[in-house]
């Protein structure tokens, strides 16, 4: 991939809340066509890089480039070529989608057919077009936010970013969100896209960055992702007791890379866990943990998760 096609280069940024580091040097790109995930827990610093990429923010350290152009809070050319999906609703309920619209449409100085003609292929794509002359306050949850993500794509923009755009919908609108988002990149536009569900990143994302206390900790596709944690599988242990003293004893196991313990689990990075439950499951139970449920899982995004953090992804 070379840098002159790219819709968005992040090289190098640094952003700091007093002593806090939120974003440490963060660098990716996102081609034309790519749908390219943040993938990390709450704070772990995916709203403030979107609010840098999108010119609300300013860096302390680094450069960003939408569709060649430098992007800075004062920068105008380049948020032409950005829409910016925010996890709060900016819809006007007493409007229906339609009028919602063209009034957002006309704002990008949209007129005329040009204006009809985008705002009836916008309803077509977030899954509008039967409700548009409802009230946008009729509308369930996932309805307005799709209405919000429609607001972000009525001036074409290169580069549409998502903030955690299922936060609090149903599983059915979920869906409805996702199918969306998954039509903007067949028509060839470039998503960023911020998410804590690993399934959201392992359907929608072309590439996906795991972001971890304001570092990318790793990067790939999600095959080459899993590849990272060297085939490691999961084993997942719920119940109560020392869960803490298991953990200390089962780090001493043969084939166990990791164990992790909160106050109701513990998640062990393991190999071959077919072969090494059993022990796992002896241990457990000689260090007095009552056992809820055991669950075994082949590589996935959670296990990269762990195996580069060091921590459950899962909250
Ligand atoms: N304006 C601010 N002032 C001080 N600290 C901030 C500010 N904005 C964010 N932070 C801190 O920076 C870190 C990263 O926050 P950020 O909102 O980017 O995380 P996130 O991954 O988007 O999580 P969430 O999904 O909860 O928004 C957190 O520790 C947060 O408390």
């Amino acid at each position: 991939m070379t840098g002159t096609t790219d819709v968005l280069t992040v090289d190098h940024l640094v952003r700091r809340f007093g002593d806090l580091t939120a974003v440490d040097d963060v660098s990716f790109r996102i081609a034309p066509g790519e749908t390219y995930g943040l993938l990390g827990p709450n704070g772990a610093g995916k709203t403030t890089i979107i609010s840098m990429v999108a010119g609300l923010l300013k860096a302390d350290g680094g450069t960003i480039h939408v569709a060649g152009e430098e992007m800075k809070p004062d920068a105008v050319e380049p948020k032409r070529h950005l829409g910016l999906v925010p996890q709060d609703l900016a819809i006007y309920p007493e409007l229906t989608a339609r009028e919602n619209l063209r009034f957002f449409g006309k704002l990008h100085g949209l007129r005329g057919s040009a204006l009809n003609t985008r705002v009836e292929e916008v309803l077509e794509i977030i899954g509008l077009a039967d409700r548009a002359k409802d009230r946008s306050k009729e509308y369930s949850g996932g309805m307005k936010r799709r209405l919000n993500i429609g607001i972000g794509l009525l001036h074409q923009p290169q580069l549409l970013i998502l903030d955690e755009p299922t936060v609090g919908v149903d599983p059915q609108s979920r869906n409805s969100i996702l199918e969306a988002v998954e039509s903007l990149a067949v028509a060839g536009m470039a998503v960023l896209y911020t998410t804590h569900y690993m399934e959201e990143a392992e359907r929608l994302c072309d590439r996906i960055a795991i972001i971890d206390g304001g570092r990318l900790q790793a990067e790939g596709t999600r095959d080459e992702l899993i590849r990272l944690t060297g085939g490691t599988d999961t084993i997942r242990l719920r119940g109560s007791g020392d869960l803490q003293g298991a953990a200390t004893q089962m780090r001493g196991l043969t084939g166990v890379d990791r164990v992790d313990a909160d106050r109701s689990s513990l998640t062990l990075a393991v190999h071959e866990a077919p072969a090494r439950v059993a022990d796992v499951v002896a241990t457990a139970t000689a260090a007095g943990v009552r056992l809820a449920d055991v669950e075994i899982a082949r590589p996935d995004l959670e296990s990269v998760f762990l195996h580069v953090t060091g921590k459950a992804l899962r909250d």
